[in-house]
């Protein structure tokens, strides 16, 4: 388990989920009542880390208030500190932790190894800035990342005539060997399985000489949202994105602008707790919920009244109350037929839900998922079907059956999302226990401690 050279000694990514662990693991606690719990969130992921790349490449020094603090946010920090970027933690106003002042290098030098962890933005956003960078530097991370596909970035790079040396399995570990300029232009990838490699060689090419005229070659372009947010963030910072058809994306070179941002709550991190009002009754408010965003979280607004949630949006405040046909004998909760392409990272919380409705369900569009923390698909039939569960792997998503689930071990795969999955499961089912509930530190280490919340 690594925590981050960078951790102040009172912040522990690890340390709320340490305290409720025991030796089987983490006893997920059952719903004695219906929930009615105001909570508020830490930063975004998505947004943090592509807001320390774009600080590390800008033209002067930025400021993130209310950044995220986690092992994936860490990890990036640490990776572009080694390229050469400033970082300087400042009193934040925010309950996460403090803000903190980027200031780009004058030169960005390679001579380094970066550990990405299990992070798909660490190693996919990095690659491109380590080939603006002078020398050379290896990217590696956990054992499960070297099966994560990276060659949309390897080939890609290697296109623009970057030279990278790789195994030739389009994975890590790989070595980038900077020269300290990119050239740029037009590029194909095939970014099926992951929009990251589109985010990833977007967000450094204002730097690359020519810009970059990006094509997408292949049957399906995932996760669209979170390219929608890459491009944000760069006009934000006065970069020129041009998105003429789908799958093609143009960015002018010249500079990107430091700037103070405001890091949004992570409202894919919001779903388990949006999802446990549906699934041990009452409501569940988020505050801090904006009022326009580029996050696919935001979408829950819409995805759970189709399990029959009813949800407020009233100011800055999300509520979402279990569906009003619960009864005393059921949850009321609708089977659903859904297509997540848009949204996978939403898919294994809602796939708990779906284990708790009255009726069937199919949720498809998510093959890709297959390529995130572990093979969600995979992991999610087997732990809910090693508790009872009725679910069946398709090609592209699960189907999920009405099955009364029982108690007994859920594993996490080291997927954070694996692990707030099984906790959802344990709202409503005793004895489920959860292998390693730290692993909610890539993203939210707060979280035990905020479903204590939840429950009190
Ligand atoms: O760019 C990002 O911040 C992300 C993009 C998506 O990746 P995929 O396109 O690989 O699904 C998403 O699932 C991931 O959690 C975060
Ligand atoms: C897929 C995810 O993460 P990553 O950024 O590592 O791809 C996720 O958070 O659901």
């Amino acid at each position: 388990m690594l925590i981050s050279k960078y951790s102040e000694p009172e912040f522990d990514p690890y340390g709320d989920a340490r305290q409720t662990e025991t030796d089987d693991g983490w006893r997920a606690p059952l719903a004695a009542s219906k929930l009615s719990a105001v909570l508020s969130l830490p930063g975004s992921k998505s947004l943090t880390n592509r807001e320390l790349v774009l600080a590390a490449l800008a033209d002067s020094p930025s400021t993130l208030h209310a950044p995220l603090w986690s092992r994936d946010s860490e990890l990036m920090i640490d990776g572009l500190r080694s390229l050469g970027t400033g970082f300087e933690r400042v009193p934040g106003s925010g309950g996460f932790g403090d803000d903190l002042r980027v200031t780009p290098a004058g030169e960005l030098l390679g001579s380094t190894t970066i550990d990405c962890g299990l992070a798909g933005t660490v190693m996919r956003f990095l690659p491109p800035v380590a080939a603006l960078a002078l020398g050379p530097t290896t990217f590696d991370g956990d054992e499960y990342a070297r099966r994560r596909p990276m060659a949309g970035v390897i080939h890609g790079l290697q296109g623009l005539g970057v030279d990278l040396d790789d195994d030739r399995r389009g994975t890590l570990p790989f070595t980038v060997h900077g020269t300290g300029s990119v050239g740029g232009g037009e590029l194909e990838i095939d970014a099926s399985a992951s929009s990251q490699f589109v985010s990833a060689l977007l967000l450094s090419a204002p730097r690359f000489e020519r810009g970059l005229d990006l094509r997408h070659a292949g049957d399906r372009l995932p996760s669209l949202p979170h390219i929608e947010m890459t491009i944000a963030t760069l006009t934000a910072r006065g970069v020129e994105v041009d998105n003429p058809e789908t799958g093609r994306w143009i960015v002018a070179p010249g500079p990107i602008r430091g700037i103070d941002v405001d890091i949004e709550p992570d409202l894919s991190n919001a779903a388990p707790f949006l999802v446990a009002a549906l699934v041990a009754g009452g409501s569940v408010t988020i505050t801090g919920w904006p009022s326009e965003t580029t996050q696919v979280g935001a979408q829950l607004i819409d995805l759970l009244p189709k399990f029959g949630a009813r949800v407020e949006h009233d100011g800055d405040r999300l509520t979402v109350h279990a569906p009003s046909s619960a009864t005393a004998e059921g949850r009321g909760i609708r089977g659903v037929h859904l297509d997540l392409s848009e949204a996978g990272e939403l898919a294994p919380n809602l796939v708990a839900l779906a284990a708790f409705a009255d009726e069937p369900s199919t949720i498809t569009g998510i093959g890709h998922i297959r390529h995130h923390e572990t093979d969600r698909l995979a992991a999610l039939a087997a732990e809910l079907n090693g508790l009872g569960g009725r679910v069946t792997e398709l090609d592209d998503g699960l189907r999920i059956e009405p099955a009364p689930l029982h108690g007994g071990p859920w594993r996490a795969y080291a997927d954070h999302r694996m692990a707030t999955t099984g906790a959802i499961v344990g709202l409503a089912v005793p004895g489920v226990i959860v292998d390693d509930i730290a692993t909610t530190g890539k993203t939210l280490p707060q979280f035990t401690a905020l479903w204590e919340q939840l429950l009190a």
